[in-house]
């Protein structure tokens, strides 16, 4: 069933609901594993979408939702819950407590990864020989990025050190943060006025006016926080009434499981487990489940330790780094060099986006060996710190 609402109005998304539980009663299907997935749990993306081609595509950016199943609800908690202990590694604590051959053999794992990933740092020169004569374009995320990931998600503060190798780096490149978190929150945390936001994994895009884009269904004339005028790009608007309802169902579900803590992103919803036991994980995940049933038009994705409820659209960070892209005035591959600096699931899609289209760099930042389509890595946030350093050094230095 395509997921096509036509206007902002929630009692469409919820009869699409009440369509939905029709369809899981078709046993035939086979598709509901797929719903929680990740990275990829739609059946069908609407392809070629390029938003900023001054087309309307409020109806491309819905994705078919696949039918349910039904009475497979656990079967699919469980399958999230693998997704649950997969995507969420050990952290350095609890990898403290392992003997030393099994660190010596995770310091091993790690070297050879680093082959397939070398450290943006030691490969400097291999990034930066190909930005002579361009302009570099950075994007960073920030959680897990530009702040070390911590047990409170309203703790995640960025230190004053990364605040100003940010706002230095943004003199030279012209630089956006794209996160999960809400625009409003993330600019918060970082507080630079020089960088362009985008929240809600890229939902919520605030860019300089385009009047290029100004026929277009999703994008609105607003103000920054200084009163001048920029364009507000947010192509998941008509969810939000459903999003906020999610959200305080999940806050109702979850209230009685120690430590889980759900956050309104604005366009998505995270449920947060960091802190629950994970015997209670699997509650976790059905718990979300339940939720999201109701919802054929919300699918779920997965981050470290927390579940992520958003609306199937096709957009996502990658979309949003072609997007931002081109609202900068930046979209010439060849005279554009983009970067991508982040850590999570999420940002896989803007990795892809670059390595598919032979157009930037994306860069893992991680301690320990995934799988990934960025082209080179960086160990923690201070290691992001010291390339974004290196950067404004090489550029200050650079004769080109
Ligand atoms: O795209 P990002 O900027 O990386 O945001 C992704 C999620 O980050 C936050 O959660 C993560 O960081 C928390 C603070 O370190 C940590 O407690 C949590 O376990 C991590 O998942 C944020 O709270 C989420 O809303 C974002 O979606």
């Amino acid at each position: 069933m395509d997921c096509l609402p036509n206007n902002s109005d929630n009692k469409t998304l919820k009869s699409l609901s009440s369509d939905r539980r029709l369809d899981s009663m078709d046993l035939k299907s086979n598709h509901t594993a797929l719903v929680l997935a990740d990275p990829a749990p739609l059946n069908r993306v609407s392809s070629g979408l390029l938003p900023y081609s001054g087309a309307t595509f409020s109806q491309n950016l819905f994705l078919t939702v696949p039918t349910m199943k039904a009475g497979i609800l656990d079967i699919r908690a469980s399958n999230c819950l693998d997704s649950m202990e997969s995507s969420s590694p050990p952290d350095k604590k609890s990898r403290d407590f392992n003997n030393d051959l099994e660190s010596t053999d995770t310091d091993v794992a790690y070297r050879a990864w680093l082959l397939k990933y070398p450290s943006a740092l030691a490969s400097f020169d291999q990034i930066t020989n190909p930005a002579k004569g361009k302009r570099i374009a950075l994007f960073l995320d920030y959680d897990g990025t530009l702040s070390p990931i911590v047990d409170n998600p309203d703790c995640a503060f960025m230190s004053n050190d990364m605040r100003a190798a940010v706002k230095n780096v943004a003199e030279f490149f012209p630089t956006a943060i794209i996160s999960g978190r809400s625009r409003d929150k993330v600019y918060e945390f970082v507080w630079l006025t020089e960088l362009n936001y985008a929240g809600s994994h890229g939902m919520d895009i605030m860019g300089p006016v385009r009047q290029s884009f100004d026929d277009h269904s999703n994008c609105i004339r607003s103000t920054d926080n200084q009163g001048k005028e920029v364009n507000l790009f947010q192509p998941a608007s008509e969810f939000l009434p459903m999003i906020d309802e999610v959200f305080n169902s999940l806050v109702n579900n979850t209230k009685d499981i120690r430590g889980a803590k759900v956050e309104n992103n604005k366009f998505c919803v995270s449920v947060h487990y960091r802190n629950v036991d994970e015997k209670d994980w699997t509650v976790v995940a059905q718990r979300v489940h339940d939720v999201i049933r109701n919802y054929p038009c919300l699918r779920l994705t997965h981050g470290r330790k927390v579940l992520e409820v958003r609306p199937v659209i096709n957009w996502d960070k990658g979309k949003a780094v072609t997007f931002l892209l081109e609202s900068l005035g930046l979209s010439n591959c060849e005279d554009v060099l983009p970067i991508y600096v982040g850590d999570d699931q999420t940002d896989e899609d803007a990795f892809k986006v670059l390595r598919e289209g032979n157009c930037g760099y994306g860069i893992l930042v991680s301690s320990v060996p995934k799988e990934s389509n960025a082209f080179f890595s960086l160990k923690d946030p201070q290691e992001v710190m010291e390339f974004l350093k290196s950067l404004v050094v090489w550029k200050k230095t650079s004769t080109l």
